[in-house]
């Protein structure tokens, strides 16, 4: 599979403030690409970087095959970026700003029509396309910002935190953009410091935080090298955690006990037994699924803050 995105030892810094320090990751064609990290962790300043709005200090970006620091014009020609700022005129109606975008990328006519009611319709707001934007809710804008986005049909999206503080419904429909996009083929590279998002739509991450990459790679792969294995139980029975063989470290979680271990299923059964021997009151008992968020806290030591 060919690459859309090299970033090799790229450095950032703002007044001498460091935000990205010697970042590299690379994005392959046809991925949906996510970039997870807490708030202030680089993930803004990167997306920017990509399509050559800020320069970097040090390194190298290709996208598309493009060097950003020669090309950066013809990037932003043929990328969709969508910024984490809505950037849309209030007074016009979604189908008028969507006309000024089109044109911006060199959409003309009929064409352009076309392409309007498409994304209108993908976007799921073609009955609400002549009101003014300023009537419609943060969801909507949202939307209507990825809209805009994808009038020059570019083979690679860039999203920038797109789903901060919507509704459920207008986020239901970007991900069901963003999935039928990834179907035409189209590569996404998507920053979130939402990890369900990250587990519900990509297929290969990049975790960053303090202005550097933790670590990277398909998501099954990070999952199955970092994810935490465990099972959760909940008793009324125990005040401290019976010796059980396989059991590597018990931590309390609310009412109930975390067990951690390398064989959870099996590690399921002893608990099981332990408990019925002593006809204990068993609330919960099941295997916790691995998930980004234990890979967070497994290399950084920390709980993925907001
Ligand atoms: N224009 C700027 N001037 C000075 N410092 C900046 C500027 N933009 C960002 N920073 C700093 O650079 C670091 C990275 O910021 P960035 O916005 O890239 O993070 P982020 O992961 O996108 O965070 P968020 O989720 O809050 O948008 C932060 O410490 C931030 O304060």
């Amino acid at each position: 599979m060919s690459q859309v995105l090299k970033v090799d030892q790229v450095m950032k810094a703002y007044n001498g403030t460091v935000a990205l320090d010697r970042v590299s990751m690379s994005v392959e064609a046809g991925s949906c690409f996510g970039l997870l990290g807490p708030n202030g962790a680089g993930k803004s300043t990167m997306m920017k970087l990509l399509t050559g709005i800020l320069r970097h200090d040090a390194g190298s970006i290709e996208v598309l095959g493009m060097d950003v620091g020669k090309q950066a014009g013809e990037i932003r020609a043929t990328v969709g970026y969508v910024p984490q700022d809505i950037t849309l005129y209030e007074k016009l109606s979604a189908r008028q700003n969507l006309k000024f975008f089109g044109e911006m990328y060199g959409v003309r006519g009929a064409e352009l029509k076309r392409r309007i009611s498409e994304a209108l319709e993908r976007v799921g707001l073609s009955e609400r396309a002549d009101d003014r934007v300023a009537s419609y809710s943060g969801g909507m804008k949202r939307r209507i910002n990825i809209a805009a986005a994808l009038l020059h049909e570019p083979k690679l999206v860039i999203l920038d935190e797109p789903t901060v503080g919507i509704d459920p419904q207008s986020r239901n429909h970007i991900f069901e953009l963003l999935r039928s996009l990834q179907q035409e083929g189209v590569t996404l590279i998507y920053s979130t410091h939402y990890m369900e998002e990250v587990e519900a739509l990509c297929d290969a991450v990049a975790i960053i935080d303090h202005g550097r990459i933790i670590t990277q790679g398909p998501l099954e792969e990070l999952l199955e090298t970092h994810a935490l294995k465990a099972v959760y139980v909940e008793t009324d029975a125990w005040t401290e955690v019976p010796t059980l063989t396989g059991l590597q470290r018990a931590t309390r979680d609310g009412r109930g006990w975390v067990l951690e271990c390398e064989r959870p299923l099996e590690l399921m059964s002893r608990v099981a037994d332990e408990l019925s021997r002593n006809s204990a009151a068993v609330m919960a008992l099941e295997m916790m699924k691995p998930s980004l968020d234990s890979v967070f806290l497994k290399l950084t030591g920390e709980k993925l803050r907001d």
